[in-house]
């Protein structure tokens, strides 16, 4: 069967702690990632290791912690990543494309399409996109950065829709707790849902060139899932590694989803848009939206928070202040404000919305 598939490798995998590429891995990971690709999978790669490659190219004896020195690193490793992977490419006969990519771009919907269309067509062609966060614009005071690449590879893979996602760290899989601090833990080898407790035993990084930890992995796993799309987390390390792992006989912990995959419309509004206020609902309202698929009416609204106005987005909130999830409002907050809690009598003779719902079913995502 062939597939769209995802496939992130990180730092840890593709430098060492002193910096600097390693070309062995490098060449081993291409020649596995040909081999999906020489099955007819269409491949993508979101890879991380610029600014590891790049730090003792110009001199700083340790991987750069300031943000303009990360930057600088960032700018000389993501020009040798990029070259030795079109080398190790073009051996075997494949063409290979950068995309660089922020969090900025995500949050624009033309820009996020724009983005997928460049992908499709490369998918088309055969060519293998191979996607990094571009960092020497995205930094955490200007534009925000997703820092490690997991969340990134995961919104890819839910946006084009793929089949899996592929995450190749320096572990073989998620453990009870981190193998480098507790030798006794064990791995766990399948996860249905990411729970409180799974969230629990992911700690950070284990290696100084890695950033995220097993805990943004979980995260993407966790975004993944939501997308309709099957996670892996693990170690590839021998010839066949890799098809073993998207075949389901890899070294790892798996992470599978019935959900199917979700339209764009609600990929967006659920993970990348940015809501302009809150609104805590009731018991009933929040069950009506979660369980029975309804839209929210002013009826079940409690209280409000934030200035929007009709079109905008907001988190919605139970009783709890649990996010149970995200929509796009049909009223003003001055006029939400005045018709909280009434019937739906009540709010037509109150105020004039063009629609009744303040939000619509078909402009909401539950993330609960
Ligand atoms: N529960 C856990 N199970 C496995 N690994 C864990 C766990 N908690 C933390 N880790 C650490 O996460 C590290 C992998 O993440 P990271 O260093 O960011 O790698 P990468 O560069 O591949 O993204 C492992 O080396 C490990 O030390
Ligand atoms: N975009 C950055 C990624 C930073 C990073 O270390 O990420 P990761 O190894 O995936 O935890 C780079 O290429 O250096």
């Amino acid at each position: 069967m062939t597939e769209r598939i995802v496939v992130k490798i990180g730092s840890s995998s593709l430098t060492s702690d002193e910096g600097g590429l390693n070309r062995e891995r490098i060449q081993y990971f291409t020649s596995e990632l040909a081999s999906l690709h020489k099955k007819g999978n269409s491949v993508m790669l979101v890879t991380s290791g610029a600014v590891a490659a790049g730090f003792r190219q110009i001199g700083y004896a340790t991987k750069p912690k300031i943000v303009h020195e990360k930057q600088a690193a960032a700018a000389v490793g993501q020009a040798l990543l990029m070259q030795a992977y079109q080398e190790a490419f073009n051996s075997y006969g494949i063409v290979a494309a950068q995309i660089l990519l922020t969090r900025a771009d995500f949050s624009n919907r033309r820009r996020i399409q724009n983005a997928l269309m460049t992908i499709e067509e490369l998918l088309r062609l055969g060519i293998i996109p191979i996607i990094n966060e571009n960092d020497t614009v995205a930094t955490d005071e200007l534009v925000p950065k997703f820092g490690d690449n997991d969340s990134l590879s995961a919104l890819v893979a839910a946006m084009t829709k793929a089949a899996k996602l592929v995450i190749i760290t320096d572990m073989d899989g998620l453990y009870t707790e981190d193998p480098r601090k507790n030798p006794q833990a064990v791995k766990i080898e399948r996860v249905d849902q990411i729970s409180e407790d799974i969230m629990k035993v992911a700690g950070g990084a284990g290696s100084s060139v890695g950033t995220g930890g097993m805990r943004s992995k979980i995260e993407a796993a966790r975004i993944a899932m939501r997308g309709g799309v099957h996670a892996f987390i693990g170690k590839v390390q021998q010839e066949g590694d890799l098809s073993l792992a998207v075949e389901g006989n890899g070294r790892g912990t798996y992470f599978d989803t019935k959900l199917n995959s979700l339209p764009m419309k609600k990929q967006w509004l659920g993970f990348h848009s940015i809501p302009l206020g809150r609104a805590t609902v009731d018991e009933g309202a929040a069950l009506a939206m979660l369980e029975g698929g309804k839209s929210l009416l002013p009826a079940g609204v409690h209280e409000v928070l934030g200035e929007f106005l009709p079109g905008d987005v907001i988190e919605v909130a139970n009783q709890k202040g649990e996010i149970i999830g995200r929509g796009v409002v049909n009223y003003a907050a001055w006029q939400i404000q005045a018709v909280a809690g009434l019937t739906t009598e009540e709010v037509k003779r109150r105020i004039d919305v063009s629609r009744i719902e303040f939000i619509h079913r078909d402009e909401w995502i539950s993330l609960k």
